[in-house]
């Protein structure tokens, strides 16, 4: 079908009142001159501190809540009454965090523009004074108050002829943004004209809340929706859709004009907030029920999240990212120009459109998109337009949907419609411009097959959208469900945390916190709110642990020390970005409403909302007594590791402590804890994986043979084993059938007499009621430990400590004499595994007879022969030469990794460095990896699949690096 512009209209397209909802023309205005600055000051700044000054202690009855409300809509409708409909002016200068100009001033450039204006010397007292004014600050007081205090020792206030007006003052502003953002022609503060003229025409009232205005200081901390909703009931919905005060202000003046639902939506040029997939860990049979047995299905791109403004016919062109960013610099801001706008090939008729759009990398040479890992390695290095399309890298937008068309946001068309359209309109253009293919599927094997396929291509995983699904601004719900597989070895998604502290003695580390989110407030200040009308509160039961866009972060908790992944580079650009905001601990702590801690103190701390987001790999959660105390979280991640700095977020991107738990608590799902989830015992598959122990145990008694080493003795086998060290649980038939292997034989019950008391063994690692019964009646029990060292050593091993779980007092001290004071022994030789218990216990000054109750210790990843602890590596013939392979298994080995000789039985697979993706042994070996997942009905942990490099990497750094980062491009 040809398109024609008017092909919306068509009967099938949007319903009509979609057609008319173009920005009404009429704009705000104000019919009053602008009031003066110190107005605003007076009517709104100083009684909402009054407010805060006289805190939680009531007032006749009025909870605190409902004073800064009176506070506030007393102002809102001064402003109305005597000014005009016009309320922008004001809102730039009251949420001046939210304001887009950008002064790049902080603290320092403050004080010292200060000093130079009170002409004091260099380095005097009082600048020093200053530089630390967060020492002699008090709950509340702030650098302007300490700046103000300094000016009036020494000035007298002016009294100029005419006061500063709100206008006036916001022209200054304009005037110190191009001042200060001025290329080449950079002055200080102290000379800009524009600041000057402010510090000699301002009250020292005045002068208080232009400081904190050009600070960004948050001036009526936590009552910006407060101000918002008074104003216009849509404002903060609004706002969190379009981030921009002037498009707010513009559109919402008149509260009797409520917005529709779809107002909030697409603003041409303005950027939007995306909607986005959701992590569901159900089976795929839930997951077609939630999607209403009618869904797409499609790759999951990996690269960055863009959306597209198209403007005046590709006239003007806007790339944003999802937080506003505008790349358009890089990309193109029209047709005729830039990387990617220039092939931009829509339909004549096409005036105007937004397109929802990953970007990904192309790579030239070898003409294939890079796989995950490298697109985000590329682009950080890339963000110069000449960085951008060398080195054999292209940028390409890979189209997902089409929300705006034409003047109409089509937001509320099914998907499917959508998506017709976008192929209507767009026209790809080769590695440069592609639009998303998709498939349309309604059961469960196609999610299946979909993965396998994914996995088998080497790709993230897929996405699954509703088919019927309107768009959802910044929602992610049961609309659009990504599924990838789980990897072993790793505890959930990549995490964004935030930095919450740092120990500058220590370069190398910081300490980072999650958010909390506000689900239950104060049930007064509900009430408060609800009475005054200016909350919605949410009724969503069922969704209430689902954080969103709309959810409010109530604050934020330490949660782990990330101490590996960040370049020195790094290390320094977080410096710079987050100067001016630390505060030493010793001085002051954060109040616990915003930042808690555990016993865990950095020396300092940082607010959050000044502070930065890094993507953390999760290996495992740590959930030991001494990290339970140590982290507000209540647990802390072991072996993290920072990926990179996340630019696209900002504090409210933050992983949270409800999606934490989640996370837990899916990874406990059906079984006792994490340990079983990878293997769950009622499966046949999961089975023979976890035959791996006893592959290993078997592979150290010399090749897999059967030993002599348990002859004429008798074992009764009362439980499973949990290896401490391994993190993997031995069954209790495995253990019976090692015992077998080794010529030792298996008594059912203890009745049978026919065994010596001598030649008899009871094995248990678990306290079961049996085991209590028998310990009550004399019986020695010992531990599983024993029957696997003695199979690992091909040798009755003498019974030391470990072995024992519990043991009359004589064998206990026998087996005492036999260890040195860390419980290392003198006879036996030693394993990497045990030489890692003893350094753990060593390090935990465990008691030595809590070998078996022991956890894997955090610690120890420290140590480098154990770096690859816990990995077991499958390293396939056909990717390497004999020598190339002999080297790299004992590099494996010698940093504590083990080797699998089969697939199923590895958490990690290795390959040659020069394997490409598209080899088709690789090919191959990821369809045999998607085979693993085959038989489940739900998406089950598979090895990572990374080059050799990883490993040198890893012992490089000293650490286990991303595997992503390292997948065979
Ligand atoms: N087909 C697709 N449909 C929707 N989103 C996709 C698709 N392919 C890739 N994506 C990307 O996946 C993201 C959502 O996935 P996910 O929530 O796992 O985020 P992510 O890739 O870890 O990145 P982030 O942490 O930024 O959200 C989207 O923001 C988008 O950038
Ligand atoms: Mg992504
Ligand atoms: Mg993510």
């Amino acid at each position: 079908m040809e398109v024609t512009e008017g092909f919306v209209d068509d009967a099938e397209a949007p319903p009509n009142d979609v057609l008319s909802l173009e920005p009404p023309e009429d704009s705000p205005k104000n019919f009053a001159p602008s009031p003066d600055f110190l107005w605003l000051c007076e009517e709104l700044f100083i009684r909402v501190e009054d407010v805060k000054k006289q805190g939680r202690e009531r007032l006749g009855s009025k909870p605190i809540s409902m004073r800064y409300y009176d506070v506030i809509h007393h102002f809102v409708k001064l402003w109305r009454r005597t000014v005009g409909d016009d309320i922008y002016p004001a809102f730039a200068l009251i949420l001046p965090y939210r304001d887009r100009r950008i002064y790049n001033i902080k603290d320092y450039t403050l004080v010292k523009a200060v000093c130079n204006y009170l002409a004091l010397p260099k380095q005097s007292a009082t600048e020093k004074r200053l530089l630390k004014w967060k020492r002699r600050a008090t709950r509340g007081s702030r650098l302007s108050n300490f700046c103000v205090t300094e000016i009036k020792k020494r000035k007298s206030e002016p009294s100029p002829e005419r006061r500063i007006t709100i206008d006036k003052l916001n022209e200054c502003l304009d005037q110190l943004v191009e001042e200060r953002n001025a290329k080449g022609g950079f002055k200080g503060l102290s000379e800009s004209p524009a600041f000057n003229f402010c510090l000699q025409n301002m009250t020292f009232v005045e002068l208080k809340f232009f400081f904190d205005i050009i600070l960004k200081y948050r001036l009526i901390g936590g009552q910006e929706d407060k101000l918002l909703s008074c104003w216009h009931p849509d404002a903060p919905e609004y706002l969190s859709v379009v981030s921009d005060l002037k498009t707010v202000t513009k559109r919402l003046w008149n509260p009797e004009n409520r917005l529709r639902h779809d107002d909030l939506s697409i603003n041409l040029g303005y950027a939007f907030v995306p909607q986005l997939a959701k992590k569901v860990s159900v089976s795929y049979e839930k997951i077609c029920g939630k999607l209403k047995n009618d869904f797409v299905i499609e790759e999951k791109m990996d690269g960055e999240r863009i959306q597209v403004h198209y403007m005046d016919f590709g006239g003007s062109v806007k790339f944003l990212s999802r937080r506003g960013i505008d790349f358009s610099y890089l990309y193109g801001e029209s047709i005729s120009e830039g990387p990617v706008a220039q092939y931009l090939k829509f339909n004549p008729n096409v005036k105007d459109c937004v397109l929802d759009c990953e970007m990904i990398t192309y790579d030239t040479d070898r003409g294939v998109v890079l796989p995950f890992g490298l697109v985000k390695s590329s682009a950080r290095q890339a963000l110069s337009m000449e960085g951008i399309c060398t080195q054999g890298y292209r940028p390409m937008l890979m189209v997902l949907d089409l929300v705006y068309l034409n003047g109409v946001s089509l937001i509320k068309l099914p998907l499917h419609q959508r998506k017709e359209y976008l192929v209507k309109i767009l026209t790809p253009f080769p590695h440069a411009v592609d639009i998303l293919s998709y498939v349309r599927c309604s059961d469960q094997i196609a999610i299946k097959r979909s993965l396998e396929r994914a996995i088998s291509m080497g790709s993230e995983g897929i996405v699954l959208k509703n088919f019927n699904s309107r768009y959802e601004i910044g929602a992610r719900n049961d609309n659009w469900i990504k599924v990838k597989p789980e990897y072993l070895e790793q505890f959930g998604e990549n995490m964004d945390l935030i930095i919450i502290g740092r120990d500058p003695g220590k370069k190398d580390s910081l300490m980072c916190g999650l958010a909390v989110y506000e689900n239950e407030s104060d049930a007064a200040e509900i009430k408060a709110a609800e009475e005054a009308e200016i909350i919605s509160l949410d009724s969503d039961r069922e969704e209430a642990d689902e954080p969103d866009h709309n959810k409010v972060i109530k604050k934020f908790i330490s949660f782990c020390i990330i101490a590996n992944g960040i370049s020195q580079e790094e290390f320094k650009d977080i410096d710079r970005r987050t100067r001016g905001n630390w505060t030493k601990s010793e001085d002051r702590l954060p109040p616990s409403s915003l930042l808690e801690f555990g016993s865990k103190i950095p020396e300092e701390w940082i607010d959050p909302k000044k502070s930065l987001i890094i993507e953390v790999k999760a290996r495992s959660l740590d959930n030991t007594e001494s990290s339970k105390k140590k982290f507000s979280a209540g647990c802390t991640l072991h072996g993290g590791y920072c990926r990179r700095i996340r630019d696209d977020k900002d504090w409210t991107g933050c992983y949270s402590l409800s999606e934490l738990w989640r996370e837990r608590r899916q990874r406990s799902g059906t079984a006792i804890g994490s340990l079983n989830k990878k293997y769950p015992k009622t499966d046949k598959a999961r089975r023979k994986r976890n035959d791996i122990f006893v592959d290993q145990a078997l592979e150290m008694d010399d090749a897999g043979l059967k030993s002599n080493v348990f002859a004429n003795l008798y074992f009764y086998v009362l439980s499973d084993y949990i290896d401490p060290e391994l993190n993997t649980r031995i069954t209790k038939p495995q253990l019976n059938n090692l015992i077998k292997q080794n010529s030792g034989m298996l008594v059912q019950n203890l009745i049978s007499k026919h065994h010596m008391e001598n030649s008899f063994r009871i094995i248990s690692g678990k306290l079961t009621g049996e085991c209590k019964s028998l310990i009550n009646r004399g019986y020695d029990i010992l531990s599983p430990r024993w029957i696997l060292d003695c199979v690992s050593y091909g040798k009755l091993v003498r019974i030391e400590p470990k072995h024992c779980f519990n043991v009359s007092e004589e064998l206990m001290k026998i087996a005492r004499e036999r260890v040195d004071r860390f419980g290392d022994s003198f006879v036996s030789t030693i394993s990497e595994q045990q030489l890692e218990s003893l350094i753990t216990s060593n390090i935990d000054s465990t008691p030595v007879t809590d070998y078996n109750h022991m956890d894997r210790s955090p610690e120890l990843s420290q140590v480098p022969i154990f770096l690859f602890s816990g990995r077991i590596c499958y390293v396939p013939e056909m990717f390497f030469s004999a020598t190339e392979r002999a080297a790299l298994l004992s590099k494996i080995k010698l940093y504590g990794g083990l080797v699998a000789s089969e697939l199923i039985n590895c958490n990690l697979i290795v390959v040659s460095m020069t394997t490409c993706s598209r080899d088709p042994p690789l090919q191959k070996l990821r369809e045999s990896v998607a085979q693993l997942i085959a038989n489940f009905d739900s998406p089950q942990p598979i090895p990572h699949l990374v080059t050799s490099e990883w490993i040198d990497r890893s012992i490089q750094e000293n650490c286990q690096v991303p595997e992503e980062d390292f997948y065979p491009a």
